[in-house]
């Protein structure tokens, strides 16, 4: 179980909390959909469950651990919008994607194809960027996934192969996903279930 409980997060003592008491928890192989205003924090709390950021206060578990290791690729793995700032433009597919540690024979074909390999970025399209990025975050053999706004530049073909693909591999190997969205209908067709951040919102600026 993936388990956020009472999460503050604010960027800096100045500034308001974006996050303020966040509870949330998903189970190994849910898929929950996260849709709300624009800087409403979706994004924020998205890398707070990734251990990029360090909540103010509040703890994030994995089965009851709250992951600390930076040996161990973590149990939790962001996945965000545009691929073109995660993979380094001056690598070749092959070895961004060997960077993880992670044996490149365990890279499926449905989501990368070999031929794809020896290309650098700008020499595939942005959508088999986006696949690429993905099968990074698989090849970590994460616990559960963070897709933050994954297919948000893609047009409705590529976002629902990206998507078909996402799901398959989760349901395979049980990772949990929160899909973070603005388009409600995509998430209620991904998700099993949608949390909507305009009836609780966060980031009002609370002090605390
Ligand atoms: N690195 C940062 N430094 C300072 N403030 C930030 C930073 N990143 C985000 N913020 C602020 O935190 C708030 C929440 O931003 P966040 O990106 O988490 O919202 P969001 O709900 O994901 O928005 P969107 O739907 O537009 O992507 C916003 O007010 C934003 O300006």
């Amino acid at each position: 179980m993936l388990q956020a409980e009472g999460i503050w997060f604010r960027y800096a003592r100045d500034r308001p909390w974006v996050l303020a008491g966040v509870d949330l928890g998903i189970a190994p192989g849910e898929v929950v959909g996260l849709c709300g205003p624009s800087g409403g924090g979706k994004s924020t709390l998205g890398r707070v469950l990734a251990g990029h950021l360090r909540p103010d206060r509040g703890l994030v578990t994995v089965d009851g651990v709250a992951p600390h290791s930076r040996r161990a690729p973590h149990p939790v793995q962001l996945v965000l919008q545009q691929p073109e700032r995660a993979i380094d433009p001056r690598w070749r597919v092959r070895q961004a994607l060997a960077a993880t540690g992670a044996q490149l024979e365990g890279v499926d074909e449905r989501l990368v194809h070999p031929s794809w390999l020896d290309r650098y970025p700008h020499e595939i399209s942005g959508g088999e960027l986006q696949r690429v990025n993905l099968a990074r975050a698989l090849l970590t053999r994460p616990r559960y996934l963070v897709a933050d706004e994954i297919s948000a530049s893609l047009d409705a073909v590529t976002q629902a192969r990206i998507w078909t693909l996402l799901l398959e591999h989760c349901r395979e190997a049980g990772i949990g996903v929160l899909a973070i969205s603005h388009d409600r209908p995509l998430l209620e067709t991904v998700a099993g279930r949608v949390l909507d951040w305009t009836a609780v919102p966060f980031g009002s600026g609370q002090d605390g």
